[in-house]
């Protein structure tokens, strides 16, 4: 076990903490994993829960990197990977970035080498190691650094590969900001039971749940979403009333401008980020 690569996160904020988290769960050695951030309260948070090694000399983290995980804001990535060039100078670590909407090409051109560079955007339900991340690898990254990109974004949920870095604006917009879709229908259902006389706490409840239970089915079950609507459907019964209102009132056309907004979105903040 003590083989493994030694993984430091620049940042140990909400990502960093729940990724160091689901890794250490799954078993990984805690003294292989380093977190350098500013914030002595965060670096605080994951030594006392996780045991693993702090700093906040991001210089001194980076020399000990085998994988090296970019956890901050990205606004302020440009000047942290600036930064990062020295302590990199002889050191070819695996970079992964989990920024939103920095490319790969700016990530180098701040390192001041090219590297091999995964970027990856995972989701906030990475917290409760129920993540969905979606990742691109550039030509530098061998099979064997990539198979252990693979197992670190494992440890908080599943994977997902793209073969082109342009396809992670769409993944933005499907995994990334798509539990706050899913949160929306939450509060929109509640809202709407409430006024059909459930009391709210009620309703929050059985919403919830309604939404865990059919996620779980479609995981598990080899029937398309679908084919799993259509069972619940009884001809002539209550569903197919409601599953008509939604088709009515251009369910899928907004979620196809909901979604293409998103992506539009990462592609500006792409640019502008990139311009910086
Ligand atoms: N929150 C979300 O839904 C998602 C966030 N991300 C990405 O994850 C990254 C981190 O986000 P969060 O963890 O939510 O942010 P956060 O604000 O919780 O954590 C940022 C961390 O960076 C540290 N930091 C600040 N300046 C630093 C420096 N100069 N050197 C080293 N560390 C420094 C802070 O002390 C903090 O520990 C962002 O780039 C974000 O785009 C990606 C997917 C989803
Ligand atoms: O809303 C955002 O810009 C970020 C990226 C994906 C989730 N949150």
């Amino acid at each position: 076990m003590n083989n493994k690569p030694h993984i430091v996160f620049i940042g140990a904020g909400n990502m960093a903490s729940s990724i160091i988290g689901g890794l250490v769960a799954n078993g990984y050695p805690a003294n292989k994993i380093t977190a350098s951030a500013p914030s002595q309260e965060h670096l605080d948070a994951v030594s006392s829960q996780y045991q693993v090694n702090t700093t906040a000399n991001n210089h001194q983290a980076a020399a000990e990197a085998d994988i090296l995980v970019l956890a901050v804001k990205p606004q302020i990535l440009e000047a942290v990977c600036a930064d990062l060039a020295a302590p990199l100078c002889n050191k070819d670590p695996l970079v992964i970035s989990i920024a939103a909407g920095v490319e790969i090409p700016h990530i180098e051109a701040w390192l001041g080498k090219a590297l091999p560079i995964i970027r990856c955007m995972p989701n906030t339900p990475a917290l409760v190691s129920q993540g969905a991340s979606g990742l691109f690898a550039n030509q530098q990254v061998t099979a064997e650094q990539r198979q252990q990109a693979d197992e670190i974004f494992q440890a908080i949920g599943v994977t997902e590969w793209v073969t082109e870095e342009a396809q992670m604006h769409g993944i933005t917009a499907l995994s990334g900001s798509g539990p706050a879709y899913f949160f929306l229908m939450m509060e929109a259902l509640e809202d709407a039971s409430v006024k059909t006389g459930i009391a709210r706490e009620t309703a929050r409840k059985l919403a919830i749940q309604t939404v865990l239970g059919a996620a779980e089915m479609a995981k598990q079950s080899e029937l398309e979403p679908a084919q799993l609507k259509r069972n619940v459907m009884s001809p002539g019964g209550t569903t197919e009333r409601a599953i008509q209102s939604f088709e009515d009132g251009g369910i899928r056309a907004l979620f196809e401008t909901a979604v293409e907004a998103a992506a539009d979105r990462s592609k500006e903040l792409a640019e502008l980020l990139g311009k910086k």
